[in-house]
């Protein structure tokens, strides 16, 4: 494989999509050959687990969404990776590890599902303040089930548990302070981390 695999991660609302649309932007100034991507994923499966997280739940949720991963590793993230792209996703394996753990899982359950998965070139988890990712979730018309049962500062709590964990695994990770900064800022700062010698040159 001679791409990079970057994930980016995070509470509901911390600003993930919003960051991943400025580090597509910025990656394909340099080189055009970036895919954008996110979980679940685009495919007839994925798109059915949005539709259907409110009535699929625990379990079921889980073991679907680690189905959506497979497929999407498999025929989407490694061919890319294979033609020499850099693949950027919104959502990735910690997810499971956050909102499946909400959902009534346990961490060894969600791994059992997830870790036949490929550990991205880097992981980053944005953090930002509960309260100011709080009042922008406050702000949204609708909240999906699993931004209802949660909250940010849950959320930022089983984020550091999951890092810890996937630190055990051997994954390279960064955790991206976004307090104060624009998108704009916290693209580049996640990029300071990706282009690092050790990360830029790892396999
Ligand atoms: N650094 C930032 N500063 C101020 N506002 C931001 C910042 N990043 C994102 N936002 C705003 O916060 C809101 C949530 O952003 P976004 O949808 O990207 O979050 P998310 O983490 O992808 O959420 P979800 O996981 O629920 O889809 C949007 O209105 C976005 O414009
Ligand atoms: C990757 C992933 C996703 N989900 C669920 C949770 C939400 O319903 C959606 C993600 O939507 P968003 O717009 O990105 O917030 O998918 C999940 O339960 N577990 C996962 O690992």
């Amino acid at each position: 494989m001679s791409g990079r695999f970057l994930v980016v991660e995070g509470p509901n609302g911390v600003g993930k999509t919003t960051v991943c649309a400025h580090l597509a932007a910025a990656l394909r100034r340099n080189d055009p050959r970036v895919h954008a991507t996110t979980e679940p994923s685009q495919s007839p499966l994925g798109r059915l687990l949005r539709a259907a997280e409110a009535t699929v739940t625990g379990r079921a949720l889980g073991l679907a969404i680690a189905a959506d991963r497979a497929h999407h590793v498999e025929e989407e993230i490694i061919p890319h990776l294979n033609a020499g792209f850099t693949v950027v996703c919104d959502r990735y394996v910690p997810s499971s590890l956050v909102l499946q753990r909400l959902d009534g899982l346990a961490v060894d359950e969600i791994w059992a599902y997830n870790e036949y998965t490929i550990p991205p070139t880097l992981t980053v988890y944005l953090e930002d303040d509960a309260e100011v990712i709080a009042e922008r979730l406050d702000q949204r018309r609708a909240r999906s089930r699993l931004e209802s049962v949660g909250g940010p500062a849950e959320e930022l709590d089983l984020y550091r548990q999951a890092r810890e964990f996937l630190d055990q695994e051997g994954w390279r990770q960064a955790v991206i302070d976004c307090r104060g900064r624009t998108p704009a800022e916290v693209a580049s700062a996640v990029l300071s981390e990706f282009n690092a010698p050790e990360v830029a040159c790892s396999p």
